[in-house]
């Protein structure tokens, strides 16, 4: 906590375009974890030491020791947190947590049953959701809230950087507090809070740090696809061919009647596989129940070409042109 201006800064790994995390503290002595910060949900856990070696996934991270740590206050509860990949369960513990070094006394979940898939695959260990309350299993206060309520930022924001080069250091930035000048150029447009889309349904948008992609409807998405030229590989994937990349169209999103275009740059995901280029765009379908959907998800790859400000004070976001 640079105690000059009241934010918190959190330098942030970029893992291949697709997974952003950075580095928080639980316990004392300290016990460190990489976590996704994720706005699309509001609890904090990370593996446990009493998870099963038999959940390679747990084995594979970094593990909280609640008998290692003097801080440590015992809850028990049982926990459990779903995702589109599957659920997370757990038991809930409480200790000091630090992000961007400031402390606070926090309800957590350690993790006892950590699914292999998807969790072989991360390179982070848990999750640290920075949605709203509203969203917190078993109504835990989340950790951002907790830090509000210390009154020690200057502003009650947090925003998001996310580079698009896997080789810049840092690979992005949570900063809590304010934003960070030196990773936006211009000013910020703010949204309404529910926003509209091109798609008739009037559907609205949510941006999401912990996703990696762009979700929207799959008939909105099916109908994005035909026009570039994508063809469907998986369930809801698409791909290009990597020569007519360039011949891309642009596809802007309009968030509070303000136009964000996306570039082929911003939207395809080139990886080489096997020695042979592979570009996937980055728009999946899912389609998502009512009352939340139909909903577009803007994830990390809109996240990467817009800073953005999520701005708690007046419940709004904020986004900007990134450098
Ligand atoms: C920008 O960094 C993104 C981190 C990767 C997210 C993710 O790609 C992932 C990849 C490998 C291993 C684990 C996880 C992962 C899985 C669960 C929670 C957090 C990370 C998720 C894969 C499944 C779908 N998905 C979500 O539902 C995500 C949507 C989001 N809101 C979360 O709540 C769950 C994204």
């Amino acid at each position: 906590l640079s105690p000059s201006n009241g934010t918190a800064s959190t330098a942030l790994t970029n893992y291949l375009d697709t997974q952003y995390f950075g580095e928080i503290i639980i316990g004392s002595p300290a016990q460190m974890f990489n976590v996704v910060f994720d706005t699309g949900s509001a609890n904090l856990w990370v593996p446990s030491q009493s998870c099963s070696p038999l959940y390679t996934a747990c084995f594979t991270h970094n593990r909280y020791d609640a008998s290692k740590s003097l801080t440590h206050i015992h809850n028990g509860t049982g926990f459990s947190i779903q995702y589109a990949s599957g659920n997370v369960r757990g038991f809930l513990s409480e200790d000091i947590v630090m992000v961007g070094g400031i402390p606070v006394v926090q309800v957590f979940a350690e993790a006892t049953a950590l699914p292999a898939v998807p969790f072989i695959f991360a390179k982070f260990d848990g999750v640290l959701g920075m949605g709203y309350p509203d969203m917190a299993i078993d109504g835990i206060t989340p950790v951002f809230d907790r830090i509000m309520s210390q009154d020690v930022l200057k502003e009650q924001v947090f925003s998001v950087y996310y580079s698009r080069d896997p080789q810049r250091i840092p690979g992005g930035q949570l900063l809590l507090g304010g934003t960070e000048s030196k990773y936006y150029t211009g000013t910020f447009n703010y949204n309404l809070s529910k926003c509209t889309l091109f798609c008739t349904e009037g559907c609205t948008a949510m941006i999401d740090t912990g996703s990696s992609f762009i979700t929207g409807p799959a008939s909105s998405v099916s109908v994005l696809m035909r026009t570039i030229g994508a063809v469907e590989l998986a369930e809801g994937e698409y791909t290009v061919n990597c020569d007519l990349v360039m011949s891309l169209p642009i596809v802007a999103f309009h968030l509070g009647g303000q136009a964000y275009p996306l570039t082929q740059e911003d939207y395809i995901l080139r990886q080489s596989q096997f020695g042979e280029d592979i570009c996937t765009v980055t728009f999946r379908a899912l389609d998502i129940p009512p009352p939340t959907g139909p909903v577009w998800i803007l994830g990390a790859n809109f996240i990467a070409r817009y800073y953005t400000k999520f701005d708690r004070r007046n419940n709004r976001i904020g986004f900007a042109q990134a450098v």
